[in-house]
């Protein structure tokens, strides 16, 4: 089967509005493939409804009627034939970004919104994220996009999904919230970013403190089932055009906590919403002013018996009949500053506009 066939096979799935996952994990080639083919997927209230569940898993940032917690059952694993037209591509229109997209002015005053509890001590951490969303060409392909990313980015996790719950996504996530085999299991703290154009890469203590807030966050949270994980790191890993500080948890995992127990302990942490965790993640929901939605959620598959790898839900786009939005965030602390967190969302941002061709 040829690349642009399995394309235009998931564009067709999508126009079907199918239950598919196709994903590509970290330094493999082939990408894997997930579809339920009767019934609808579950719809979950509660993280902790995990325990009950195999199959690939779409959490929201926040449960909502709009962004439910959906679980794809794997009916088939190898790609569907599906009857594909050759598509006339209509008029090229250029990709154009609305003014919906809050520009560097309107972000500037939710910098200020959100600094002001680091400021006064309130909170510690605080990750502001916006979106950027531009008009959808007539000739773009979720499918090509998605094999645009597969090549572009050999150390993420690239996904494309579709539900008639949650829309489509498509993104290039490099942080992984859970990864199992057997009792063998895995966390990560990422956190902390540069760009460089070439060369080593150095860090600030803006950007180490970020890192080892991430990291003793994810020590506490294990430790509270009395896990006590080997750590390696923070080291420099590479994502795109992007440089992150990263930092490994491996632990046993024997019958408790079970894996939505776990997931339940984990999410939101502090590199996508902020500490103390609570209160971090109220003000986000009352002060961004904008729903997430699947962005900064976690997706991926859950089987106990097989492999689970779940990853954060980053550096991606909602693409919707003739619009595509696309997520960035950054963490603030105390002492951030506006041009750089700006700067750094711009990048982020990148990882989805570089494969839209
Ligand atoms: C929030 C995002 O990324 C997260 C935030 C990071 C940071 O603030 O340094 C780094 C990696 C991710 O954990 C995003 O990509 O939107």
């Amino acid at each position: 089967m040829t690349e642009q066939h399995s394309y235009r096979i998931l564009d067709v799935l999508i126009e079907q509005d199918a239950y598919f996952a196709i994903f590509r994990l970290p330094h493999e080639t082939a990408p894997r493939f997930v579809m339920q083919t009767s019934g609808t997927p579950s719809i979950l209230r509660d993280i902790e409804e995990l325990n009950e569940q195999q199959g690939f898993v779409i959490a929201p940032f926040r449960t909502n009627a709009t962004s439910p917690l959906i679980v794809i059952r794997p009916d088939r694993t190898t790609f569907p034939e599906v009857n594909i037209s050759i598509r006339k591509d209509g008029q090229e229109k250029a990709y154009l970004q609305k003014h919906i997209s809050k520009n560097k002015v309107e972000y500037s005053y939710l910098f200020d919104r959100f600094h002001k509890p680091l400021a006064n001590g309130e909170l510690k951490k605080l990750v502001l994220s916006r979106s950027k969303i531009i008009d959808r060409k007539d000739t773009f392909s979720p499918g090509r996009s998605f094999f645009n990313a597969v090549e572009k980015y050999p150390h993420s996790y690239v996904y494309l999904f579709h539900t008639p719950q949650s829309g489509t996504w498509l993104g290039s996530t490099p942080e992984i919230l859970l990864r199992g085999v057997r009792d063998e299991w895995h966390t990560v703290a990422l956190a902390g970013t540069r760009y460089p154009n070439s060369g080593t890469v150095t860090w600030d203590d803006k950007n180490l403190r970020e890192q080892h807030l991430v990291t003793s966050y994810l020590l506490k949270q294990l430790s509270s089932f009395h896990i006590t994980p080997e750590i390696n790191g923070p080291y420099t890993i590479k994502a795109g055009n992007l440089a992150h500080l990263r930092t490994d948890f491996s632990f046993n995992l024997p019958e408790t906590p079970k894996p939505g127990t776990l997931l339940k302990a984990l999410h939101p942490t502090p590199a996508v919403s902020g500490l103390p965790k609570d209160e971090a993640y109220r003000f986000i929901q009352h002060n961004e002013e904008q729903d997430r939605l699947y962005y900064s959620g976690f997706l991926g598959m859950l089987d106990t018996e097989g492999e689970t790898d779940i990853y954060v839900n980053l550096r991606c786009m909602h693409i919707e009949k003739n619009l595509l939005t696309l997520f960035a965030g950054s963490g603030l602390l105390v002492s951030s500053s506006l041009d750089d967190e700006w700067e750094e969302t711009e990048h982020k941002l990148e990882v989805m506009l570089n494969i839209l061709q």
